[in-house]
């Protein structure tokens, strides 16, 4: 299954490091992929160097029209908003997905064009608060947890340690 996210909304001159997390946190939680919509090459940058020391396979694509790959996106799509359906009460519905999901996230307002074209609009709480938080709690929903033993093929690899900073440089 492809869990990929799509970043709407993004200002350059405010939301690099909210868009860059939103990138980070898809790609450690499971995610294989960020749409944005913007032309930020900033944020492929610092995600694509993560990705090339860390390992996995997240692929990041700039420049997106929103409208086009919700169109085209064959899945199902999630839409993450204070005003959606209460996770909570989805959670179920969501650990069976067995198709590619495209989860949406906002930055400013979000048009409703997109609260008609989402499959569900789900809130994480009816509280306003982060769509970085919003995204890791939902990917956890999905993968029940699972997504916290990945797998991530990279030349850097941190090694769990009680009081310690190890990291091992593989060839
Ligand atoms: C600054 S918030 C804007 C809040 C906005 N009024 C909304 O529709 O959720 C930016 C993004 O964070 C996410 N977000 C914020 N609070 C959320 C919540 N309680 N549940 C789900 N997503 C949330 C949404 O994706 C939203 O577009």
């Amino acid at each position: 299954m492809d869990i990929k996210i799509l970043r709407m909304g993004h200002r350059p001159q405010r939301d690099q490091r909210i868009t860059t997390h939103v990138g980070l946190v898809g790609r450690a939680f499971g995610a294989n992929g960020l749409f944005l919509t913007s032309s930020d090459e900033k944020i492929k940058k610092s995600i694509d160097d993560v990705s090339s020391r860390f390992g996995g396979d997240f692929e990041v694509k700039v420049g997106v029209s929103w409208r086009s790959v919700l169109k085209n996106w064959s899945g199902l799509i999630v839409h993450l908003t204070m005003y959606g359906e209460r996770l909570v009460d989805k959670s179920s519905e969501l650990k069976s997905i067995d198709q590619d999901i495209l989860v949406v996230v906002g930055a400013e307002k979000v048009p409703g064009r997109v609260y008609e074209l989402a499959d569900l609009n789900i809130s994480v709480t009816n509280q306003p608060h982060s769509e970085i938080a919003a995204l890791a709690v939902l990917l956890d929903r999905i993968y029940d947890g699972k997504q916290l033993k990945k797998h991530f093929d990279g030349q850097v690899k941190v090694v769990p340690s009680e009081n310690d900073k190890k990291v091992k440089y593989l060839d």
